[in-house]
């Protein structure tokens, strides 16, 4: 009796989703707004850096062709180099020189030997002995392990992390490029949704515009919120039409079958080209994906939770390629099914479940509701429970797939 088009598998509708989105032009910006986003270009070392060998330990440095013999040998120590000092003695045959972890190694030397594995003598306050025959190159920190100037230190699409902006510090870079973070619209419809700050009067407040908004920046783009479009074709159009010079427009609610769902006939009278609407999941199945130039629409289902869900298997992947991250598609991890699920085949059900780590494994249990009307069914969530789509029951144990929720506190 439904002229509706055939539901898209989760992986596919994301696939298509990701094959609109390209990295967004880059922008230089200061460190520590690179945080979590991806290179625009690979970046080429400047410095070499160790800039000399030095040492990874306190102790002393070395050669190691003078503790062939038998132990202990001692050796007269030369001078003490200490980090942020340069050595001025080269450590000749039978003698070595007190070093300390970071200090430039002295010429002559090959190896050092920790402290521990050496002897004060006394009655010869300028001699050590040595209990070890060191392999050379021990405890040697080399020039040039970090970086080599003029080799690629990061590759283009490469996240940045903290390890990699220390990188990037390290050879005097206080900016960096990245693409630049998406801009994006968030639009609420429907005639029963009013502010927070205004008296209900009968309505019930706008949530999904804040989460969602909020869900934006914590995946990295940029959020502005459009307000409440009633529930009227006009009303719809006219917020839409006002969403330009967006990266992407996001929608919650009307769209649906109802007599109110008007936004998928708003996007296609503002020559939207409709890419698919609806997927083989729930939470979330009316999900309408569009394009216009580059702006990218995705009309998300009104019920909080299925908004909330939506974004994350499909809006934050297609947000951080638009970062020019490569590794887009939702973490994933093993877990086991504490309780017992069932549903009837056709779609792919994301259960919200907290899971806690028991005896080596993640035990994944679904939360009291799963009605996509109530947010108390993603609050106290960690993780999405994969219930694939072609299964009716999951068994207590049984090892199920969980997806990590970006929501969490
Ligand atoms: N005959 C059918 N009816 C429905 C189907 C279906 O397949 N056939 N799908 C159901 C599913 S699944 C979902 S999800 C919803 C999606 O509906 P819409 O996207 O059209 O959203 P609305 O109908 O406008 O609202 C749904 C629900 O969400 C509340 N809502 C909406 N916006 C907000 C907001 N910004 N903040 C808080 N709450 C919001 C709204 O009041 C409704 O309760 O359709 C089912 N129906
Ligand atoms: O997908 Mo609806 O999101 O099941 O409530
Ligand atoms: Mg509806």
């Amino acid at each position: 009796m439904s002229d509706a088009p055939a539901l898209l598998p989760v992986e596919e509708a994301r696939a298509r989703i990701l094959g609109l989105c390209t990295p967004l032009p880059p922008e230089w910006v200061p460190m520590d707004d690179a945080l979590g986003r991806a290179l625009a270009e690979d970046v080429l070392a400047r410095r070499t850096l160790p800039p000399w060998d030095n040492s990874a330990m306190d102790g002393y440095a070395v050669r190691t062709a003078d503790l062939l013999g038998p132990l202990p040998i001692r050796l007269t120590v030369g001078e003490t180099v200490f980090a942020g000092k340069l050595p001025v003695r080269e450590v000749v045959p039978g003698t070595c020189a007190r070093i300390m972890t970071g200090a430039p190694l002295p010429s002559g030397a090959d190896a050092v030997v920790m402290r521990e594995r050496t002897r004060p003598v006394p009655e010869a306050p300028d001699t050590v002995d040595i209990l070890e025959a060191p392999g050379p190159g021990q405890f040697i920190r080399p020039r040039g392990e970090d970086a080599r100037e003029g080799d690629v230190l990061l590759r283009r699409g490469t996240p940045l992390g903290i390890p990699e902006l220390g990188l990037l510090w390290a050879q005097g870079m206080a900016s960096v490029p990245v693409p630049r973070r998406p801009r994006v619209a968030v639009l609420s419809t429907g005639d029963e949704l009013c502010r927070v700050d205004e008296p209900p009067g009968g309505r019930i407040v706008d949530t999904n515009a804040p989460a969602l908004a909020l869900a934006v920046r914590r995946a990295g783009g940029v959020p502005t919120l459009l307000g409440i479009a009633r529930d009227t074709p006009e009303a719809v159009r006219e917020a839409l039409a006002r969403a330009d010079g967006f990266d992407v427009v996001l929608t919650s609610a009307g769209v649906s079958v109802g007599d109110h769902d008007f936004v998928k006939d708003a996007l296609e009278a503002l020559g939207v080209a409709q890419h698919f609407w609806r997927v083989a999941i729930k939470p979330g199945k009316p999900l309408v994906v569009g394009q216009r130039g580059a702006a990218l629409f995705l009309g998300l289902p009104g019920n909080p939770t299925s908004s909330l869900v939506t974004f994350e298997l499909f809006v934050r992947p297609a947000l951080r390629r638009l970062l020019g991250l490569e590794d887009v598609e939702p973490a994933r991890v093993s877990g086991r099914l504490e309780g017992r699920l069932s549903k009837a085949p056709g779609l792919a059900h994301f259960v919200r479940v907290m899971a806690t780590w028991r005896a080596g494994e993640l035990w994944a249990k679904p939360l009291g509701t799963q009605t996509s009307g109530a947010l108390r069914s993603a609050s106290a969530a960690t993780h999405l429970l994969h219930f694939p789509r072609e299964h009716s029951s999951l068994t207590d144990g049984s090892h199920v797939e969980l997806i990590p929720l970006s929501w969490v506190a």
